[in-house]
């Protein structure tokens, strides 16, 4: 890496024409879409707008079904609803095994390769809990972090604000990418995988900061008069919270939304654990980050490496496509029900998680030490 901002011209008046300059060296992420050559300082990529917007697939705000049809599938998919028989989990099971029983084919296939090790926050490091400020994630699982960091490069990508996920993580030897990878960090103590990567590493939604602050503050005054709804500014994007509203309010709820997002067809909403997420219209996701990282490691184009990422949620689908497509790692899915998925084994909770990444530790120490009495 020469340079390591993410420089992006100017902000809105014409924001489908501008182009976007990353500092990647040698990427190959975005040559494929560069349409001329770069414009901006050596060591950037410039990225054309219109490209880089995904035009086609806007899952941007439009109308009133949309955003019904996301409520109806937060509710469907929320496990108080979810009555699955014992037939279609074993069902599931099969198809997506646990990687705590599959640990020793996991190590097999990962032999003579480097592990990176990407790991989602709510839900996968820390437990669901109802006030988003309070997801603290133990003590045990911390230490445990810690030592897959030393013994993996190891990033946490999380739909939360960097410096949020940092103050509950607090482990300065990651790599972190908050607002679901549109704000990338290398580790404050600097890496022995990537040189002179403390600073930020890419920011690629930097322009729509001003609407995103705009966009929380009517969405503060505008949910004021639902009971239990929460806004949560996560930088890049922001999260309407519907764990604690009561649910027959859900509807009222998304549609305070929706009479906010209308004028705002930049941004888009996916959809999280009883929340709605709020982010740029722009081609980024959890699964452009890891690749940037794969890439920003140096190993964008090596054979020999396993990514593997652990994720709850739907936004962590977009990295299990991104492996499965790779055909490189795999995706662990943290769930107790079955859930369509792209991701290639399964654990249940948070603790599961603990265990595998402890295992993980163990393998890799008994592997280095056997290696080092050769
Ligand atoms: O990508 P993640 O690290 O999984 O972040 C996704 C969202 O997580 C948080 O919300 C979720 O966890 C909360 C605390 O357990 C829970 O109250 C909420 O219902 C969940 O959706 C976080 O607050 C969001 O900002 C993140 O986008």
């Amino acid at each position: 890496m020469t340079k390591q901002n993410v420089v992006v011209s100017q902000p809105d008046a014409e924001i489908m024409n501008m182009a976007i300059s990353v500092a990647v060296a040698n990427s190959s992420i975005f040559t494929a879409v560069a349409e001329k050559p770069p414009v901006g300082p050596p060591g950037y990529i410039s990225i054309s707008r219109r490209r880089f917007v995904n035009l086609k697939n806007l899952d941007s705000f439009n109308g009133a079904e949309r955003i019904n049809s996301w409520v109806d599938s937060m509710r469907a998919s929320s496990p108080t609803h979810i009555k699955s028989s014992s037939f279609l989990k074993e069902d599931w099971i099969r198809q997506h095994p646990s990687a705590l029983d599959m640990f020793e084919q996991i190590i097999d296939a990962s032999k003579g390769k480097q592990i990176v090790m990407f790991l989602d926050y709510d839900g996968t490091l820390s437990p669901i809990v109802e006030d988003p400020d309070r997801a603290f994630m133990s003590d045990a699982m911390r230490k445990t972090v810690k030592k897959v960091a030393r013994s993996f490069p190891t990033a946490i990508v999380s739909g939360r604000c960097r410096d949020k996920v940092y103050k509950f993580v607090r482990l300065a030897e990651l790599y972190y990418a908050g607002s679901h990878g549109m704000d990338i960090k290398g580790p404050a103590k600097g890496s022995k995988y990537m040189k002179g990567s403390q600073g930020v590493l890419c920011q690629p939604a930097s322009e729509f900061l001003p609407m995103i602050d705009e966009v929380y503050k009517l969405l503060v005054d505008k949910t004021k008069s639902t009971p239990g709804a929460k806004v949560e500014n996560n930088k890049f994007c922001l999260s309407v919270h519907f764990r604690c509203v009561d649910e027959k309010k859900w509807n009222e709820l998304s549609l305070q939304v929706r009479s906010v997002l209308k004028e705002y067809p930049m941004l888009r909403l996916t959809q999280g654990r009883k929340v709605l997420e709020i982010r740029p219209t722009i081609k980024w996701d959890k699964g452009k980050a890891l690749e940037f990282l794969l890439e920003s490691l140096g190993y964008a184009k090596c054979t020999d490496v396993y990514p593997v990422y652990i994720g709850d949620d739907r936004t962590d689908e977009d990295a299990f496509k991104v492996l499965r497509e790779r055909g490189q790692g795999f995706g662990i899915l943290v769930s107790k029900i079955p859930k369509e998925t792209n991701a290639t084994y399964s654990l249940q909770e948070p603790a599961e998680v603990m265990d595998f990444l402890q295992r993980l530790v163990e393998w890799k120490r008994k592997s280095v030490r056997s290696h080092a009495m050769l």
